[in-house]
């Protein structure tokens, strides 16, 4: 890569409370699909970092969990933490809320940020905005809340303002050279990202009455012969839940294995063997043990 002078690089986190449109955003940035998105608050339980590299820039994206206020058990302890460590060292955050919504739990969200990191709000789906008079007091109300570095409307989804937000971003990275080669998109394993796949799936098929609380593991990961072999356990707590997902004549877990194995064929370019099963892990979500197993401290 030949590196311009006055090269940037640097760390940006993404913060803001479930559902806002925090995946969405990162996917458009990245122009691929990295990070889950699902209709339903809280798919996004790990970091994951996208890296998108220009001429100019090198953005390093920290995309963390959704800030959880309602329940709390140790599983949503420990997803707080996360959010709060992954903030301490960025060069810039971006607070991302919905157009003309700002309530108790966004406010619970401002809370956690560190005062020496330069904050931008970044007001997302202003695509459902059909008085645009409107963002002007909504901007005045939400800036007395917070000290904003910048302030960007935003439509993640139809890529209103994405490269207006690059520049804006790109004003608080540091001088530096590139830390990742230009065509690396994520840092995280494949292994984890294949895991992420079948959650968004399970999201997204079973609706809500699936918990927050279920989880994804993936046991085996290796590849044999050109073949990705995948094998992957859900873990609910109650059977139940289990039923659920596994269907009428296990129709609903097929259908969650299929089409996240097509995700998973299109991101590593080549056949992925994949074995989904589910199990009943009562209490699971407060169990230390297990936590550690998700890669929780
Ligand atoms: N209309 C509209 N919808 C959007 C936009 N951005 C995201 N969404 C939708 O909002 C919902 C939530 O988006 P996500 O990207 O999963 O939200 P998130 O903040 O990452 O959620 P968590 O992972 O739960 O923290 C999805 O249904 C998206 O399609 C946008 O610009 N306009």
């Amino acid at each position: 890569m030949t590196v311009a002078t006055h090269f940037r690089t640097g760390y940006i986190a993404i913060i803001g409370r479930p559902n806002v449109g925090k995946s969405t955003l990162l996917n458009k940035l990245l122009q691929q699909k990295i990070s889950i998105t699902s209709r339903k608050a809280q798919t996004t339980r790990f970091r994951i970092n996208g890296i998108l590299t220009d001429q100019q820039t090198q953005y390093v994206f920290v995309d963390t969990p959704g800030f959880q206020t309602q329940f709390i058990n140790r599983l949503n302890t420990a997803m707080n933490r996360v959010v709060t460590q992954s903030v301490q060292d960025v060069d810039v955050i971006l607070f991302v809320i919905e157009a003309l919504r700002f309530d108790q739990r966004d406010l619970a969200a401002l809370k956690i940020l560190p005062e020496h990191v330069p904050v931008i709000l970044v007001i997302n789906k202003i695509d459902r905005l059909a008085d645009k008079n409107r963002l002007l007091p909504f901007l005045k109300e939400v800036g007395s809340a917070f000290k904003f570095a910048d302030v960007i409307p935003v439509s993640a989804m139809h890529k209103i303002q994405l490269p207006e937000l690059l520049t804006t971003i790109r004003q608080y990275l540091p001088e530096n050279p590139p830390l990742y080669g230009e065509d690396e998109v994520t840092d995280r394993s494949e292994r984890f990202i294949a895991g992420e796949f079948i959650r968004e799936k399970l999201f997204r098929l079973v609706g809500d009455e699936i918990p927050y609380s279920t989880s994804v593991v993936v046991d085996q990961f290796k590849q044999e012969d050109g073949v990705h072999k995948i094998y992957a356990t859900i873990l609910v707590e109650k059977p139940n839940q289990k039923a659920i997902i596994i269907g009428k004549k296990g129709e609903k877990l097929k259908q969650i294995a299929t089409q996240a194995r097509k995700d998973m064929e299109l991101l590593l370019g080549e056949k992925v063997y994949l074995e989904v099963w589910v199990k009943v892990k009562s209490g699971w979500a407060d169990s230390e043990s297990v936590l550690r197993n998700l890669g929780y401290e």
